[in-house]
């Protein structure tokens, strides 16, 4: 299946490597104060709005995403507002974002490798705040030959850093056929596997240490329904 060409001309600079399709990094994509802001919205939402998981907790916004369809609820100003301004780039093929997952992980939490599913347009979008982080990709276990024992460290492909501010931009192969994860550690050594180095100005070698991150991912979900009926509520 073919991919319509959905981004803007002007993010082509971003792309990372020609040979992922398809991977767009920009650095900076908001200022430090954005940052303060965004961090100091995520904090002040109700305790009730945090999930916990292992490993870190989350806010979901937007509504639950089922196959169905998502009952929409609406998105807050404070998040509506980078909605817009990544949808504007073109990023979900001239929809609107409707879903932000933030997620937020402690020094040494981590996320298990995983594929975001079929509920999503195939674009992912994620705002990083307060720390670094290497994304991880992985091959789907069937991919590989029989011979080959499946584990993590053999399915593992390469790294993604991305900085604090800056705005990841996932879609294609990237999206819909590897999986992506982060280690659960509290510090990074880059090696020649993190594929965007002089992108996010970092080298091999370079020792990072991470903080409280807080991501937030934004995406769009085709199907949602219009009223509660549709569900069968009273
Ligand atoms: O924190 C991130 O950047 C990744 C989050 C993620 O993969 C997810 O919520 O599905
Ligand atoms: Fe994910």
């Amino acid at each position: 299946m073919s991919h319509e060409p959905c981004i803007l001309e002007e993010l082509k600079q971003f792309v990372v490597h020609d040979a992922l399709p398809t991977v767009y990094y920009i650095p900076d994509f908001i200022s430090e104060d954005e940052e303060s802001y965004l961090l100091q919205e995520v904090y002040k939402s109700p305790k009730t709005k945090w999930t916990q998981l292992s490993g870190r907790r989350l806010q979901n916004w937007g509504g639950l995403p089922h196959p169905k369809g998502m009952l929409a609820e609406k998105i807050p100003d404070w998040l509506q507002a980078y909605c817009e301004k990544i949808s504007s780039l073109g990023a979900f093929s001239g929809k609107m974002a409707n879903h932000v997952l933030v997620n937020e992980y402690k020094q040494g939490e981590g996320i298990m490798p995983h594929e975001d599913g079929p509920l999503y347009h195939p674009t992912v979008t994620t705002i990083s705040l307060g720390s670094h982080t290497l994304l991880d990709f992985y091959t789907p276990i069937s991919s590989l030959e029989d011979a080959v024992p499946q584990t993590e460290e053999n399915r593992y492909l390469f790294s993604l850093l991305v900085r604090p501010r800056s705005l990841l931009i996932l879609q294609d192969d990237m999206y819909q056929r590897l999986l992506h994860g982060i280690q659960a550690c509290a510090q990074d050594t880059l090696t020649d596997k993190v594929v965007n180095l002089s992108a996010a100005g970092a080298v091999s070698g370079e020792k990072l240490t991470r903080d409280t991150r807080v991501s937030l991912t934004i995406r769009h979900v085709p199907k949602v329904l219009k009223t509660k009926l549709i569900l069968g509520r009273k």
